[in-house]
Parts: structure tokens; sequence; C-alpha cells
């Protein structure tokens, strides 16, 4: 059984715990208690393979630019960044988190930056209202080489529920690639090992 681990991040009322709850539930709920950091737990079956899913959705601090990242960052094995469509400075957060991220996983994962992230763009529905261009969020996306997706979390599951397959996909693969290249420097260390042992061996003899 693989375990996977994502993250939500994002500015105050992106809409993270709404998107989140969507995928989890199908269902869209107005309020939610914002007052703590929760960790939901999921089991799903992606292209056959079980899954334990862990989704960690922290508590927002109202300072914005704040380092809301320093947990989550070294935990998570992919990230869902949520800005608000209708609301610019959710944006500049993202895109301030976006940065956070990979400047972290380069100071503490020895250069192992392309973590997967997935960029979301909710409210689409309050599209009369809106702040941040489709192309702006895509763009950004492509600087940082991650998905990008706007969604409603009010009015549709699909897109959301598509987003997070991609995403947890993503994660299987970067996984299995970390554990592949753990495996190969292992035996390589093993063959120099075996190498030295009974290269030394055979020339003495
Ligand atoms: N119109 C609209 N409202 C939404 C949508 N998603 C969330 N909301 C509303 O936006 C508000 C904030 O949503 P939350 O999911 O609590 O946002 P959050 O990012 O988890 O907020 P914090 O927990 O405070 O960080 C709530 O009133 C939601 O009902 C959406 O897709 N469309």
């Amino acid at each position: 059984m693989n375990n996977i681990k994502l993250a939500l991040l994002g500015s105050q009322g992106a809409g993270k715990s709404a998107v989140l709850v969507r995928f989890l539930t199908r269902r869209f709920i107005g309020e939610y208690a914002s007052n703590a950091n929760s960790l939901y737990h999921k089991r799903l079956s992606i292209d056959g393979r079980q899954l334990n899913l862990e989704v960690f959705d922290p508590c927002s601090q109202s300072s914005e630019a704040r380092c809301i990242l320093e947990e989550p960052v070294d935990w998570a094995d992919g990230f869902v960044v949520v800005y608000n469509i209708s609301d610019c400075t959710s944006f500049i957060n993202a895109k301030n988190i976006l940065r956070q991220i990979r400047e972290a996983r380069l100071k503490n994962c020895k250069g192992e930056v392309e973590v997967p992230v997935c960029l979301v763009g909710n409210k689409q529905d309050l599209c009369h209202a809106r702040q941040v261009r489709e192309d702006e969020g895509r763009c950004l996306a492509q600087e940082n080489r991650c998905h990008f997706q706007e969604v409603s979390a009010a009015e549709s599951y699909q897109d959301i529920a598509n987003l997070f397959t991609q995403l947890i996909r993503q994660v299987m693969e970067h996984l299995k690639y970390r554990a592949d290249r753990r495996r190969y420097s292992g035996s390589k260390s093993m063959a120099k090992l075996i190498n030295n042992v009974f290269g030394k061996r055979r020339k003495s003899v």
C-alpha cells in the first residue's frame, strides 16, 4: 500500500478547505472551522493501486507573507497551492509560496526541487469579479514547472477530482523515481565495496 502525503497551501479564504472537502466528499460545504490545522485521511484506488492518502490543511496565518511552510514542506510528497481568482493578493501569496517551496526543498533536500505541485485558481464561478486572468495563472505555473487548473469548489467536482488524481499519479512516479535512485546508488556503493575488498585480495594473491 502506498502512502501519499499532500499539503494544501494558500491565502486565508482562498478556498483550500472547500477544494479539499469537495475532493474527499464530492460536496461543497459553505463554511469551515478555520482555526486549527487539519489532517485528513482517505483510502483510494488509482490505476488499480491502493493508496493511503493524507492531506494536511493548515490553518492560515493572518500575515500572508509569513512562512507557513516550514513543517509541511519537509513532510509532504506533493502540494496543492490555492489562490482565489477574485483576489489578486491571494495570487501574489501563491507566487511567494511556490518560491518558498522551491527554496526550502533546495535547502533541505540536496537539490531535489522537482516536487510535484499543482497551482489552483479557485472560485472560477466569481469570474465577474475576476482579478487574476487565467493566462497569468498558467504562466506562473509554467515558470514553476507545475500543473495548473482553474476550478470552482462551489460548482464542480470533476475538475477538482482530476487535478488531485493527476497530482497523486505524479507523486507516485516521483516516489518511485526516488526509491529507484536510492536503490541504484546503494547498489553502486555495494559494488564499489565488493570491488575494493575482492579487488585488493586478488592483487595480493
Ligand atoms: N463563490 C465561491 N466561494 C467559495 C468557493 N470555495 C470556497 N468558497 C468560500 O470561500 C470562503 C473560504 O473558504 P475556505 O475553504 O474556508 O477557505 P480556506 O482557504 O480554507 O480558508 P482558511 O481555512 O481560513 O485558510 C468560504 O466562505 C467558502 O464558502 C468557490 O469555489 N466559490
